[in-house]
C-alpha cells in the first residue's frame, strides 16, 4: 500500500492500521473531507486516471461539485454510466466520515433519469438514509445547474472491521 500523506505532506503510515488511524488523525473541523486514499479512483489528488471528487460536509450529509471530462466519456459528449457510477460510490464512501464506523458497498443502484454531459457542473448530495445493524441505506441525487435531478441512487453499505482491509491485502496478488 502507498505511503498514505497528511495535510502537510509528511508520511503517516504504510499499513492498514495506520490508514485506519489516519481518518481520525486528518479530521478537522473544517466541512471538507480527506480522500480516503491518495490514489483512490474517486477522490485520489495523485490518481492522473481518477475523478479528483472533492467533497464537504452538508448537514447530516455530504456534497460535491463535479464536472466529468473526455476521460470519462461513453456515447459522444456523455459520461460513461459506469464513470457516474464510480462517483457516486465514492461519495457514498464520504459518509462514513461521519458513520464513524469502516463500512464497504454491498449494493449500488442507480437510475439515469437524464444524460449526465461532459464538461458540465453537477451537484451531488448523499445521505445516510437508516441503519440496522451493520446495514447502511444510503441514497444520492446528481442535479445539473438549473436544479434538473439528472441521476438518483441508493447503495447498501455493510459496516466492517479493520480485518476486513487486512485479509483484503493478504489475498492481493498486487
Ligand atoms: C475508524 C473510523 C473511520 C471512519 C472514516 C472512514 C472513511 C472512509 C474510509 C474507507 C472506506 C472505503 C472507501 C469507500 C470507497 C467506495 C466504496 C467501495 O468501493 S467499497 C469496495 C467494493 N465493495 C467490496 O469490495 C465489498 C465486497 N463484499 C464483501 O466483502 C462482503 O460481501 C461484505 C463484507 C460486504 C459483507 O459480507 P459479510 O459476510 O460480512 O455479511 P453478509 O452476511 O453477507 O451480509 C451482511 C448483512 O447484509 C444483508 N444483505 C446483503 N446483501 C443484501 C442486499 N443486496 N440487500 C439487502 N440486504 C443485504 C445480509 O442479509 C446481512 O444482513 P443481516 O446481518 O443478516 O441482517
Amino acid at each position: 500500500m502507498d505511503t498514505f500523506r497528511d495535510k502537510a505532506g509528511e508520511p503517516i503510515g504504510t499499513d492498514i492500521d495506520n490508514w485506519v488511524a489516519s481518518f481520525t488523525r486528518m479530521e478537522s473541523g473544517s466541512s471538507e473531507l480527506p480522500p480516503h486514499h491518495p490514489n483512490c479512483l474517486g477522490c485520489g489528488p495523485e490518481n492522473p486516471n481518477g475523478h479528483f471528487l472533492s467533497v464537504r460536509r452538508d448537514g447530516d450529509g455530504v456534497v460535491a461539485h463535479h464536472q466529468f471530462d473526455q476521460r470519462h466519456v461513453g456515447a459522444p459528449g456523455i459520461a460513461h454510466g459506469g464513470a457516474v457510477a464510480t462517483v457516486i460510490d465514492d461519495l457514498f464512501g464520504f459518509l462514513l466520515y461521519s458513520v464513524g464506523e469502516l463500512a464497504v458497498t454491498r449494493r449500488l443502484e442507480l437510475d439515469y433519469l437524464a444524460p449526465a454531459l461532459l464538461d458540465t457542473p453537477y451537484i451531488l448530495r448523499a445521505a445516510v438514509r437508516s441503519r440496522d445493524g451493520r446495514k447502511l441505506d444510503l441514497k444520492s441525487t446528481m442535479e445539473d445547474a438549473e436544479g434538473r435531478t439528472v441521476i438518483t441512487a441508493t447503495a447498501l453499505f455493510i459496516v466492517v472491521e479493520v480485518e476486513h482491509f487486512l485479509q483484503s491485502q493478504r489475498n492481493s496478488r498486487t
